[in-house]
């Protein structure tokens, strides 16, 4: 067995990773980067840039459907070919993995090794079978897999996870979808859009990520007119039948239905990779789900000197952050045992589904019933949206009673990519309500949606806080 001695070791390749090893190295320490799996980031390989990739062949197979409406005839068929299709999503999926690639080959291969490391103790790793690495420090920045439930495990080759669709080479005729979480409905839409027979069904009516019932509610109503789509779905039964799967269910109109599947796509949700890593054998107390205690604002775990970043921590298992908590993780890797508490941005995240979905700031799930108001606009008659027939879905804004300060929002509808990010802006400002619509507005915008429901917020802020004051005054006198 080899013995290698660093400052700074960093379990895990990947955007998280990375970013530690650059933060470290920008620092002045010595630095290892282990990586067990393919180099390229689950992010460019399997992640966010081959599924917006599918999604942009959906949309334009879509679009190209849909111009009736505007007095636009396509004559002729519209044939989506899904050689072709799966043959730029993994080419250009290529060309960005080839990105990441180039810099993981600039980093010098006396700080790269090649394997998975479990901890001995605190401080020492060994990586496979072969090397111990002895580290005054260490950042885990594994990173999360598809969690799989155990019944679906029997369907073998015919269960297929997100890793799993990007290596079709064509696309399939049929696929059961389960679980409309993120992954779920933006894949599943995309399969949908480009002409696989798909089912979507969820557990316990959760859909996107969203929280907030009402544009929950909206939501489904929207994308079940598209496609077949149960996020409280009844499965009774799934098996595999030679090459296929066959699913029995209870229907929407509730009948019992079985119907046969090329595959079952299983995006259940995503586990931390730490169960593999040996945390027993270090000083570190271990949460409900077995991730390291940590502080958010440091990367610490504890006051060890292990740093944990991205998915693995499961604390917001986004690009973005993954990037930050890495930088945040190496910064603090490479000056403990002093600590500083880095930049956290506000939440925000978005689904590539049509329409979209975005979650800024605080989500209805996290708010005190009783403090807050919710603005609220409509988007099917907001002009610009019905111009441009993406007139569908819902905002949610939500204002501190006490303060007027806008806390978040949730929203299913037309460009929220790009609202959401206002609305997280917003936020990080702290601004209020009011402040917020003294901001341009321009005409005719989506954004003039948002105003409306900002406006809705104000005029509820004022009457609760009237409320307020008269209840006051009220106590004041009896
Ligand atoms: C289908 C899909 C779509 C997504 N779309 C988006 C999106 O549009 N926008 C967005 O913000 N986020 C998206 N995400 C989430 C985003 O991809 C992740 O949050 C991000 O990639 C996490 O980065 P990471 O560095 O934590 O993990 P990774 O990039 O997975 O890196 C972890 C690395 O650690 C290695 N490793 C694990 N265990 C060990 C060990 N013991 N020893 C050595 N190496 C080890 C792995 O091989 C891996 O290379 C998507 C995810 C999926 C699956
Ligand atoms: N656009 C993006 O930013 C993007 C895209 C994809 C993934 N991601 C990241 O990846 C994470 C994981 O995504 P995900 O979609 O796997 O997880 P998720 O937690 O978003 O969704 C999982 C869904 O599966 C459902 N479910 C659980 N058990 C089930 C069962 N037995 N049958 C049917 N449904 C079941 C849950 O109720 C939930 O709706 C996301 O939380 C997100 O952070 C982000």
């Amino acid at each position: 067995m080899k013995t290698l001695h660093t400052d700074i070791a960093v379990i895990g390749a990947g955007t998280a990773g990375l970013a530690a090893y650059r933060a470290a190295k920008a620092a002045g320490k010595r630095a290892l980067l282990i990586e067990g799996g393919p180099y390229g980031t689950t992010c460019a390989r399997v992640g966010c840039m081959p599924s917006k990739l599918l999604i942009a062949a959906a949309e334009a197979a879509h679009n190209a459907a849909h111009t009736e409406a505007f007095g636009v005839h396509v004559s002729g068929e519209i044939s989506v070919d899904g050689l072709e299709v799966m043959d730029r999503v993994k080419r250009e999926r290529d060309r960005f993995v080839g990105f990441v690639l180039e810099g993981v080959e600039n980093i010098p291969a006396e700080d790269k090794l090649r394997g998975y490391a479990r901890f001995v103790s605190d401080t020492v790793l060994r990586v496979d079978d072969h090397t111990e690495v002895h580290a005054t420090r260490v950042v885990i920045a594994t990173g999360s897999r598809p969690s799989v439930p155990p019944p679906f495990r029997a369907l073998g080759d015919r269960l297929v996870v997100n890793d799993d669709v990007f290596a079709w080479d064509d696309l399939p005729r049929r696929v059961a979808v389960f679980g409309p979480g993120v992954i779920g409905l933006e894949l599943g839409q995309a399969l949908a859009r480009l002409g696989v027979d798909v089912r979507v069904f969820g557990v316990s009516g959760s859909l996107g990520g969203i929280s907030d019932p009402q544009v929950r509610l909206n939501a489904r109503k929207i994308f079940q007119r598209e496609f077949y789509l149960d996020p409280d779905a009844r499965v009774l039964e799934t098996t595999r039948v030679g090459d296929e799967v066959e699913v029995r269910y209870v229907t929407l109109d509730n009948s019992e239905r079985t119907e046969r599947f090329d595959y079952a796509l299983v995006a259940t949700g995503r586990r931390a990779n730490v169960d593999g890593l040996g945390l027993e054998n270090t000083s570190l107390e271990l949460n409900a789900h077995g991730v390291p205690v940590f502080d958010r604002e440091t990367m610490q775990a504890g006051d060890s000197p292990i740093f944990i970043a991205g998915d693995a921590n499961a604390d917001a298992p986004l690009l973005h952050e993954a990037a930050d908590e890495g930088r945040i993780a190496g910064e603090n890797a490479a000056r403990f045992p002093e600590v500083r508490q880095g930049l956290r941005r506000a939440p925000l995240a978005v689904v590539f589904s049509d329409p979209q979905i975005a979650l800024a700031g605080q989500g209805y799930g996290r708010l005190v019933p009783g403090t807050f108001v919710i603005g609220e606009v409509d988007f099917s008659d907001q002009g610009r949206s019905r111009v441009m027939l993406k007139n569908k879905g819902m905002l949610h804004v939500y204002a501190d009673i006490a303060t007027g300060r806008f806390l978040g929002a949730e929203m299913v509808g037309p460009s929220a990519e790009h609202i959401g990010h206002l609305l997280a802006w917003a936020v990080q400002q702290e601004l209020t309500v009011a402040r917020m619509l003294e901001m341009p507005f321009y005409h005719p915008v989506i954004e003039e949606g948002l105003r409306t429901a900002l406006r809705d917020a104000a005029a509820k802020l004022a009457r609760a806080q009237e409320a307020l004051r008269s209840e006051a005054s009220e106590n004041a006198t009896a």
